[in-house]
């Protein structure tokens, strides 16, 4: 793929974002949990860090929407497509949309494990494009996996740092 210095990234070291639409289907405060936790396991491996906002504008917005919802890419109803997300820029760049037409659970219940695919959306909100290895958050396709032990393979690991930078490094 592109050499890292041309892919697009964030620059400021501070990325704030914003929860603008809920699911049905989870509790708000698990949503903002799992949303925490997700970008969580993408900071602590790079200089950079990340502040929820309530109001104004932030650098990424995160929703749920179903069908056509203001972007170029509507969603396609239950399974499919589960979210997308856009890498780095200004306006839509950085922003994370989540069809409500999934059934999205917490890791435990039935359904899509929202903390697996949050964290794919965001690895692309910070620049990352998709992986080969199946061990990779970044792999093109949903595959089910307990949230228990959820966590980067040592790929996404590398290719965040090839990205960022590796964290504790000024
Ligand atoms: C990796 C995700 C978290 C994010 C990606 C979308 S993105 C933009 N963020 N890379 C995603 O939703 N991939 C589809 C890909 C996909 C699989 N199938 C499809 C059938 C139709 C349309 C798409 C798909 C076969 C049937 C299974 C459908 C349910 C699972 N869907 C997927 O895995
Ligand atoms: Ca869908
Ligand atoms: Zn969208
Ligand atoms: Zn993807």
């Amino acid at each position: 793929d592109l050499p890292s210095r041309n892919r697009p990234k964030w620059i400021s070291k501070v990325v704030t974002y914003r929860i603008i639409s809920y699911t049905r289907d989870l509790p708000r405060v698990t949503v903002d949990h799992l949303v925490a936790k997700a970008l969580n396991m993408w900071s602590k491996e790079i200089p950079l860090s990340f502040r929820r906002v309530v109001l104004g504008i932030p650098d990424i917005v995160i929703g749920f929407a179903r069908g056509a919802h203001g972007d170029f890419y509507p969603f396609d109803g239950p399974g499919g497509t589960l979210a997308h997300a856009y890498e780095p820029g200004p306006g839509l760049g950085g922003d994370a949309h989540f069809d409500e037409d999934e059934r999205w659970a917490d890791g435990r219940g039935l359904g899509i494990n929202f903390l697996a695919v949050a964290t794919h959306e965001l690895g692309h909100s910070l620049g990352l494009r998709h992986s080969s290895d199946p061990d990779s958050v970044m792999y093109p396709t949903y595959g089910a996996r307990d949230s228990e032990n959820f966590k980067l393979s040592p790929g996404d690991i590398r290719e965040i740092q090839e990205l960022y930078g590796m964290e504790g490094c000024r």
